[in-house]
C-alpha cells in the first residue's frame, strides 16, 4: 500500500484549526456543522448562492485554501450570515447564528488574539 505521508501543518493551519474548535463549542446544536440541504431548508440553494458550514471551513484548513486569517474570518462571517439571511428573525436558526457571529467576532478580534491563555501573537 502507498503511505499517504502526512504533510507538515503549517503554522497558519495549526492556528485556523484551533480557532475552528473554539468557534464550534460555540454552536452546540451543531446547526453549523454540515452544509444545509434543500431538504431541511426549502429553497435554500436558489436563496443562499455562496453556502459555508463549519465542515466545509475544516476541508479548507486541510487543503490550505486559506491563505491569510481574514480569509478564513471571511467564511466564518459568511456562513453567519447566511443563516441570518435566509430564516426569519425569530427561529432557533437566525438566532443561533447572530450569537454565533458575536461570540466569533470577540474571540477573533485582534486584541483578543494576542492576550488571555492561548495568545497567538
Ligand atoms: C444553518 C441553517 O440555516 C440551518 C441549519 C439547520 C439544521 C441543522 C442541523 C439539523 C437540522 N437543521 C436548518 N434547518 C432548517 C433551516 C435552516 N437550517
Amino acid at each position: 500500500c502507498v503511505l499517504k505521508l502526512k504533510q507538515s501543518r503549517s503554522p497558519l493551519a495549526k492556528l485556523l484549526d484551533h480557532l475552528l474548535k473554539a468557534l464550534e463549542k460555540r454552536d452546540p446544536h451543531q446547526f453549523f456543522a454540515w452544509p444545509v440541504t434543500d431538504d431541511i431548508a426549502p429553497g435554500y440553494s436558489s436563496i443562499i448562492t455562496r453556502p459555508m458550514d463549519f465542515s466545509t471551513i475544516r476541508q479548507k484548513i486541510e487543503e490550505n485554501e486559506y491563505h491569510l486569517l481574514t480569509d478564513f474570518i471571511e467564511d466564518f462571517r459568511l456562513m453567519c450570515d447566511n443563516a441570518i439571511r435566509y430564516n426569519h428573525h425569530e427561529t432557533v436558526y437566525n438566532k443561533a447564528a447572530r450569537r454565533l457571529l458575536q461570540a466569533g467576532m470577540r474571540l477573533l478580534q485582534p486584541e483578543n488574539l494576542t492576550r488571555g491563555p492561548v495568545a497567538i501573537f
